[in-house]
């Protein structure tokens, strides 16, 4: 039984490490996973180009979706990534999501937002909204989140831009937006894992009116103030935030970095993108998706 998914990246407008409420917008870089499964149990996971990265998130995906549709089956998950790992562009969230599809695909579940149950209620269509669900239950249990990061796994599983409560795991808002957006990943990493929570907590009374404005539909001013709020907080430069004002009104560091995104319009991102490129790592433009997952 063979199943694929692909789920894209995404960037932050607030990050939940201060109050648990978080938001985030989808971005136009994906994640792949292929599953198949078999009958001998335990399950593998392989990471495309990453030979000694961590896999326990993909491999408890596999599992966990097993454990509520399947029937015991084992299985190999192996994903191919267009998304840096631990750069704060949610490549956690895209894998999960991509994996969980995929092996929803694989056991012939179909995905279906109006979700779908036969007279005997076993489940023939799961929505996307639970589907992401499954993922952030995955990330807690391996222990690559702090707050186990819904606001990005809806964002990457449904498209555009949401806001959630991670605490309840709850959908607050969902909006479609078009944007352009400028990336700069600078060359080192950051495990969200090890953010310094207590730090981000004592900035929570500003990230509160960034949460407030992104409920407002202010999402470009949630961004900043959220951006200047945690690069306080995580020791990360203002400097690339003050750089893209100039052009645009929404930029931010993207969850716990180090890499920074800023939106507007094309014109907008391509004078931060030139200003960017001064500085080392990589630049590179990219839009807003609004489509979020899918299987095939
Ligand atoms: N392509 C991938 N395939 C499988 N697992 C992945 C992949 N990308 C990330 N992961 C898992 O997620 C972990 C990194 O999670 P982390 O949250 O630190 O990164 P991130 O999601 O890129 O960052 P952020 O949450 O700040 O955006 C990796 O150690 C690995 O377990
Ligand atoms: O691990 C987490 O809980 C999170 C990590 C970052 O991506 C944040 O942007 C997100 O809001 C929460």
């Amino acid at each position: 039984m063979h199943g694929r998914a692909s789920a894209p990246a995404a960037g932050t407008i607030v990050n939940a490490l201060a109050t648990g409420c978080g938001a985030a917008f989808a971005i136009d870089r994906e994640t792949a996973a292929t599953v198949e499964l078999h009958d001998e149990g335990g399950v593998t996971g392989e990471i495309d180009g990453a030979p000694d990265a961590d896999t326990r998130l993909i491999e408890r995906c596999v599992e966990l979706v097993i454990a509520e549709y399947g029937d015991g089956e084992g299985g190999h998950v192996h994903t191919e990534s267009e998304v840096p790992m631990a750069a704060g562009l949610k490549s956690s969230s895209a894998a999960a999501n991509a994996t969980v599809l995929a092996t929803l695909d694989a056991l012939g579940v179909a995905i279906d937002d109006g979700e779908g149950h036969t007279p005997d209620g076993s489940t023939v269509a799961v929505s996307r909204e639970r589907a992401a669900r499954l993922g952030v239950r995955a990330a807690r249990e391996a222990g690559v989140t702090v707050t186990g990061a819904f606001d990005d796994a809806s964002a990457s599983m449904l498209g555009g831009v949401t806001v959630t409560d991670n605490t309840s795991d709850e959908l607050l808002a969902r909006e479609t937006i078009a944007w352009d957006v400028a990336v700069w990943t600078p060359d080192e990493r950051a495990f969200s894992a090890d953010a310094d929570t207590a730090r981000c907590e004592r900035v929570a009374p500003v990230v509160r009116v960034a949460t407030d404005l992104a409920l407002a539909g202010e999402y470009e001013r949630a961004m900043t103030v959220n951006g200047l709020a945690f690069c306080a907080a995580l020791d990360f430069p203002t400097e690339p935030a003050i750089t893209a004002l100039g052009s645009v009104e929404g930029v931010s560091l993207s969850g716990t970095g180090p890499s920074y995104v800023a939106v507007g319009d094309r014109s907008g991102v391509e004078k931060v993108q030139e200003a960017w490129d001064e500085y080392e790592g990589h630049t590179w433009l990219t839009t807003t998706r609004t489509d979020g997952a899918w299987t095939g």
